[in-house]
């Protein structure tokens, strides 16, 4: 704006108490905190706050005069300007009259339960494409955010889209009034405000008040999907173009094809087709977008180019943004919630192509008046129909939601939750990789902090179960070696009966049993000669029904490892510890690989991790895992440095690490200080703690702080190394047998 404090009196009805009147004012400014040069202080009376009291430190600010409805006469010795006035925040309203009655600029108002921003965004972006638009900034479309947008419209502009929000009835009379639209857009009724208008036949007249400043003939863009609109098509007193999916809609959308971050479709209208894409997801942003396309239409723009726009639309934080971290797909819903808009986010959640779960994190709607706890249940009813796994609520009106849900025939798990900080560590704990989770609530419920917990949430690597996977694959191919009449068996060698070992031996041979490969179990006294042993291996290397031969180590002092292991015929050497496999796994000929590093290597594949081009640190340089895990990583196209006992600054090089091996064999070593932000973690080592529980070479609690991922103990690797021994013995029956490597 540019207004003298002459022309700011007049048209506010009040008096000038001081200053020079020609004094020009260039915006308005309601926060003494934000005041700039040539501003016109508002002070707003709040409920807490007077900002008369601010009025000295806005005009010291910089702010060329001020509006007061507390004083009567002034001297400011200054010489900055005040001007009295009855009401400041009716006074701001002449004055954004005043601005609005000086542009000519034709202005499309924008009004609706939900999804307001996001249409007026929608609308700004069409109309980009054949004119200067101006359109209402953050969200200052209320009693006192209507003014000021007013004031802001320049000499430049061509369009204005003006956002009109509704509060209490009456109050969108006013700002209608001033802002005096000649086309409106109404994106739906919902129950949002319900409280304070009663009912949803009360929201639709209000909402109509944004006719107030039309002329007869001007058009109105109503939501065609909306049942209530739709019924006054005919009532509206203006001209109705309905943009929806029903056949009647003058602006159709056809073929919505839905995808995880975007949707697209085929607009029909005035007999014509037009393919449309967007880069948000959602079929009500079919619904806004095809408003968006008519409003350009009528203002003379180019359809096709007005799409072209729409397309650089990428939507709000907070407002069904969509992201992925840690393989997990995220649709950030929390900004505020109605029931319209949770199920159009449902259904967006339900449309997704999702590898995982459905999880959805629905959290209490406020405001929603006496009839609240019915709205939360409709909900929960229209959510069984939708394809949910898991329902994770927060609050007490949001555990109607589940509640009903169950009733209403939902398959989906439920859980419940008082508060945010009790729901965070239980989604966390939840999530998996594949899975897609939505999150929404009034923003009172702060689900935000969710978002950010999944964002910066470090995954488990679960070994479990992508062993499970393997020993899956192995027990198939067991299978269809026993239909060619071949029998998979593993021979499985102990010396003494350290308990740990008779541990891992266990899970071997159960192992075994799973997939399908016989173990034939040698239990050897502890005092079993280097001789003696020697003399079973030999035997075993000869049975050909014998297809890999394992022997636990450590071995007792009087029997030398080396000699043992080479022994074992490099054809029956599952471990992958002869001499032969190693120097085959260095230069990349097909041989047996050791199956802890061998089964690192899929743990991160099969989890997403990519290995090609990382920093990859192992700690670690023994001849069962540092060294072997080095080579492998480097045989996948890693950038890799082995550090070991006398690598200098230690936690320095480890922080370089991408993906940081710890093979250490020093119980919770490993901590945040020694892991770069965001970092995959691998814990090879297990250890036995003073409570005698599982542990490995990292402090996993702590390692969480930094890490992207992290290996558990137990269940990470250990898992892992049994799979892959199972997979070398299928490899070595296929080969012994069928010449197939
Ligand atoms: N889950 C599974 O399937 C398996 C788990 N493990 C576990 O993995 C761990 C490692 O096993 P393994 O490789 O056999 O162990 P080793 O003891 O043979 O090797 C340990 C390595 O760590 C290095 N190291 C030791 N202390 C430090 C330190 N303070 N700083 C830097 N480097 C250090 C040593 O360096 P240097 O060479 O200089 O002495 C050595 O290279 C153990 O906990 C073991 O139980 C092992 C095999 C399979
Ligand atoms: N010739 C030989 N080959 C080996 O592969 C070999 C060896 N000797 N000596 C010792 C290490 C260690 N090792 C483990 C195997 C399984 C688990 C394992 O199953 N871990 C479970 C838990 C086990 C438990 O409950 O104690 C887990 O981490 O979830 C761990 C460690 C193989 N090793």
């Amino acid at each position: 704006m540019r207004l003298t404090v002459r022309e700011i009196a007049e048209a506010a009805g009040g008096k000038v108490l001081c200053g020079n009147p020609e004094t020009i004012c260039l915006h308005l400014c309601t926060d003494s905190r934000t005041v700039q040069e040539g501003d016109l202080f508002v002070p707003v009376i709040g409920a807490r706050v007077d900002s008369h009291e601010m009025i000295k430190a806005a005009l010291e600010a910089g702010a060329s005069a001020a509006l007061t409805s507390r004083h009567k006469e002034m001297k400011d010795s200054s010489g900055k300007a005040w001007i009295a006035v009855e009401d400041t925040v009716k006074a701001m309203q002449k004055i954004g009259a005043l601005c609005r009655k000086k542009s000519a600029v034709p202005a499309v108002g924008v009004t609706g339960s939900v999804g307001k921003t996001t249409t007026r965004e929608m609308i700004a972006a069409a109309l980009s494409a054949g004119k200067r638009v101006f359109k209402t900034a953050k969200n200052l479309n209320s009693q006192i955010g209507v003014p000021i947008t007013l004031s802001e419209i320049g000499p430049e502009d061509e369009v204005a889209v003006l956002e009109l929000g509704i509060g209490e009835p009456g109050e969108m009379e006013v700002i209608a009034g001033i802002s005096g639209v000649n086309a409106a857009v109404v994106t739906n009724i919902g129950v949002a405000h319900i409280e304070l208008l009663g009912s949803q036949d009360n929201i639709y007249r209000e909402k109509m008040k944004i006719t107030a400043g039309m002329k007869p003939g001007d058009p109105l863009f109503f939501n065609g999907d909306d049942p209530i609109l739709r019924a006054h098509k005919e009532s509206a007193g203006f001209p109705v173009i309905l943009c929806g999916t029903g056949e009647d809609c003058d602006y159709r959308a056809e073929e919505i094809v839905p995808r995880q971050d975007r949707v697209s479709f085929m607009m029909k209208y005035k007999g014509k087709s037009l393919p449309v894409e967007l880069s948000v997801p959602g079929r009500h942003n079919v619904i806004n977008a095809l408003i968006a396309l008519a409003v350009a239409d009528y203002f003379g723009i180019p359809v096709e180019c007005a799409a072209e726009k729409l397309k650089e639309f990428r939507g709000f934080a907070g407002r069904l943004q969509y992201s992925a971290a840690n393989g997990v797909e995220i649709l950030d819903d929390t900004y505020n919630a109605s029931p319209a808009s949770m199920l159009a986010g449902l259904n967006v959640l339900a449309d997704m192509a999702c590898e995982g779960r459905r999880i959805a994190v629905l959290g209490d709607m406020l405001e929603l008046g006496p009839d609240t706890g019915r709205y939360h249940e409709e909900v929960g009813e229209k959510l069984a129909g939708l394809k949910v796994d898991l329902v994770m609520t927060v609050g007490e009106l949001a555990a109607r939601i589940g509640r009903t849900a169950l009733k209403a025939g939902s398959g989906a798990r439920v859980m419940n939750f008082k508060d945010t900080e009790e729901a965070k560590p239980a989604l966390l704990a939840q999530v998996q990789r594949g899975d897609c989770v939505y999150l929404k609530a009034s923003r009172g419920m702060h689900l935000e902090e969710l978002v950010q917990a999944l964002e910066g949430r470090c995954m488990k690597i679960d070994g479990k179960a992508i062993a499970r996977q393997i020993k899956e694959e192995c027990r198939e191919r067991a299978q269809s070696l026993k239909e060619k009449g071949i029998q998979v068996n593993l021979a499985v060698i102990q010396v003494g009966s350290d308990p740990a070992s008779s541990v891992y031996v266990r899970n071997k041979k159960r192992a075994c049993e799973e997939v399908g490969i016989g173990s034939l179990s040698y239990e050897l006294p502890e005092e079993t000669t280097e001789q003696e042993l020697l003399e079973l291996i030999r035997e075993l290397n000869e049975r050909k029904e014998c297809s890999g031969i394992l022997v636990q180590l450590p071995l007792p002092d009087q029997i030398d490892e080396k000699t043992v292991i080479n022994a074992i015929s490099p054809e029956k050497d599952v471990d992958g510890f002869h001499p032969v496999s190693v120097g085959k796994m260095l230069i990349g000929e097909p041989g047996f690989l050791p199956c802890t590093p061998a089964g690192v290597i899929q743990l991160l594949k099969r989890s997403g991790v990519a290995i090609e081009g990382k920093r990859c640190v192992v700690v670690g340089r023994s001849n069962i895992v540092g060294k072997p895990m080095a080579v492998l990583l480097l045989r996948e196209n890693g950038t890799v440095t082995v550090a070991h006992s006398r690598t200098k600054d230690l936690k320095a090089v480890c922080r370089e690490a991408d993906i940081l091996v710890a093979a250490v064999g020093k119980p919770r070593m490993i901590t945040e200080e020694y892991i770069k932000p965001g970092a995959a973690v691998i814990d090879v080592g297990i250890h036995r703690d003073e409570n005698n529980r599982l542990c490995g070479d990292v402090d996993t609690v702590r390692a969480r702080r930094a890490a992207g991922a992290v290996t558990p103990v137990p269940g990470g690797v250990g898992p892992m190394t049994i799979a892959m021994l199972m997979d070398n013995c299928i490899r070595s029956a296929e080969k012994l047998f069928t010449g197939i490597s």
